[in-house]
């Protein structure tokens, strides 16, 4: 089968920008589409700004940000994805916004074998699956944030999805110059089922008055030599995508350990949701 030269990505927030910017920067050819021309231009905007500082950082060249933004394009209208050979869905973590787009996807893209790839942090990817024409081309292939610096990607095939498809999807991860593990279908796969109920122990610890946020951080930064301690991670995953992949946790496996403490919850209804709404367990500028 032909390499895979067209990759679609709908959804350009912290995840769906962050897999752009890497295929493109790989030599991809990337097509992104978002719902509105207001969130198409925020995607590009915070593509951009990695790009920008990639190069500041000195992981690639003027050059090869210009070529990698000439092999990018955007659009809010789904249909534009009609060519793709590959596309990774990284919507907002919610079981119905990702059908329907899945379904939609299913429908616009033409080839019959091209794959269909979620970035679902927790969402059972057999449900998603059976809600396309093509289960055996629908597959879990969960990076982590940021995407541009973390390593791993998590492929996770669903009792349907066929092997063509899994060696399809690690043949992209390849290409992306990251390293893929295999995981079942399990809620949280693997590197979420040990680390949120970490992070959801740091909120609860909070919440009890037990300690103050930023030395619960600096006990794991200092302590543990975790690059970020668990507020400040939690920050920068969102706290409703947090909250999300939690509740979707909880709902497999009832262990209280996975439900999502009150604080959080009323933070998220607050709209103090990290590091994107500028205020989280810290504030942050611009
Ligand atoms: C919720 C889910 O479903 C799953 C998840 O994703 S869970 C979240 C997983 N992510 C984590 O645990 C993140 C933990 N934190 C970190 O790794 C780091 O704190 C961080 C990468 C986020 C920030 O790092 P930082 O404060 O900028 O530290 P710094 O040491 O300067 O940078 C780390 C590296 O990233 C590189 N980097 C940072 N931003 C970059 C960018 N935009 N483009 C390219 N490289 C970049 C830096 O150059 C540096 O590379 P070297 O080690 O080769 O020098
Ligand atoms: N944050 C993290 O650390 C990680 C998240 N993930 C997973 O990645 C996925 C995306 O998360 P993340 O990037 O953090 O979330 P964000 O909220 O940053 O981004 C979600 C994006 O999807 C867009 N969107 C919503 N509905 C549609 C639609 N119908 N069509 C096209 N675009 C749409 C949103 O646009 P708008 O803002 O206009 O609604 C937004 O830009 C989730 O499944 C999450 O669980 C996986 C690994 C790590």
């Amino acid at each position: 089968m032909d390499p895979v030269t067209r990759l679609g990505v709908v959804g350009c927030g912290l995840m769906g920008s962050g897999i752009a910017e890497v295929a493109a920067r790989h030599g991809i050819d990337v097509r992104v589409a978002e719902a509105t021309p207001d969130a198409v231009e925020a995607g590009r905007r915070r593509l951009t700004a990695s790009l920008d500082e990639g190069v500041r950082r000195g992981k690639l060249g003027e050059e090869q940000r210009d070529q990698a933004l000439a092999r990018l394009s955007f659009s809010h209208d789904l249909s534009d994805l009609a060519d793709r050979q590959f596309v990774i869905e990284a919507v907002a973590e919610n079981r119905d916004i990702k059908t329907d787009v899945l379904r939609a996807l299913d429908k616009v893209v033409e080839d019959p074998a091209a794959i269909l790839a979620t970035n679902t942090s927790s969402i059972p990817i057999v449900d998603l699956a059976v809600a396309t024409e093509r289960p055996a081309q629908l597959i879990g292939m969960h990076f982590f944030n940021p995407v541009p610096v973390q390593q791993l990607v998590e492929v996770i095939p669903a009792l349907t999805t066929s092997q063509e498809t899994v060696q399809r999807t690690r043949d992209v991860v390849q290409r992306l110059g990251k390293q893929a593990i295999q995981a079942a279908d399990r809620s949280g796969f693997v590197v979420n089922a040990l680390l949120v109920p970490y992070l959801l122990s740091a909120v609860r610890m909070v919440e009890s008055g037990s300690a103050r946020p930023d030395d619960i951080d600096r006990g794991m930064e200092l302590g543990c030599a975790h690059p970020m301690g668990p507020l400040r991670l939690l920050d920068l995953i969102g706290l409703d995508t947090a909250q999300a992949v939690a509740e979707s946790m909880y709902e497999e496996f009832k262990e209280p350990l996975y439900a999502p403490p009150a604080l959080l919850r009323r933070m998220v209804a607050a709209g103090h949701l990290g590091r994107k709404s500028g205020r989280g367990f810290y504030t942050y500028d611009g």
